[in-house]
């Protein structure tokens, strides 16, 4: 069977002006569906790098120079801009390492997962954007969520945030969903608990 996540003798070049030639050297890499894939290594040894290389969501410094990228047996690597952002959501979804960094800090977090349903042209009225809205918040076990959704980022606690990435990550149920450290802004206790529903 086709894995649902096949990466190759990925390489991922740095500006020429870097110390180091490459952020990503020959990774290959294979996820198959309803399989949980870590990838560990020290900081700066390009996980991260990885990931957005997955996403196509590299920063513009960095080039994919080696290798190839499929994604439930289509190029990811070979993909257009237009297939890319149809891909993201749907086909895969990322939770980032700061969700302060990640969210818009001038819109209600609701407003932002609703964007999400709109790009990928969902049919729903705008009440039925807003119950949807309201059963990921719940379901990312968050309190009160009509309030939550009219919430701002800063108005809400770290985890909270962070609830608020993973309900977003998941709104558009995709089929890969990567996770780049997505507890290290958090205590413990909340730790575990954004771990076990990420597993859920
Ligand atoms: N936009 C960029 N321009 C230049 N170098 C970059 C850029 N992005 C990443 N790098 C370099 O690529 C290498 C890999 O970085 P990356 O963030 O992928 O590591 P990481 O394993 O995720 O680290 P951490 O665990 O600290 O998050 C590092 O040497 C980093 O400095």
């Amino acid at each position: 069977m086709t894995a649902l996540l096949d990466i190759r003798d990925l390489d991922v070049a740095l500006p020429a002006v870097s110390d180091r030639r490459f952020a990503v050297r020959g990774a290959s890499l294979r996820v198959d569906r309803n399989e949980i894939v870590c990838v560990v290594g020290e900081s700066g040894s390009g996980k991260s790098t990885l990931a957005h290389a997955v996403m196509g969501l590299l920063s513009p410094a960095l080039k994919i120079s080696g290798g190839r990228i499929d994604l439930d047996g289509r190029s990811v690597t070979d993909a257009t801009p237009a297939d890319l952002r149809a891909m993201r959501g749907e086909k895969m979804s990322m939770i980032f390492q700061e969700p302060l960094t990640a969210l818009n800090p001038l819109m209600p977090v609701g407003k932002q997962i609703a964007e999400g349903f709109r790009a990928h042209n969902v049919k729903a009225s705008g009440a039925g954007i807003a119950g949807r809205v309201a059963d990921l918040l719940r379901q990312v076990g968050l309190p009160d969520v009509e309030r939550v959704a009219r919430s701002y980022p800063f108005e809400l606690s770290g985890g909270q945030r962070q609830r608020i990435m993973i309900a977003s990550a998941i709104s558009l149920k995709p089929r890969l969903l990567i996770a780049d450290e997505p507890t290290t802004a958090l205590d413990v206790t909340t730790q575990a608990q954004v771990l076990r529903l990420i597993v859920d």
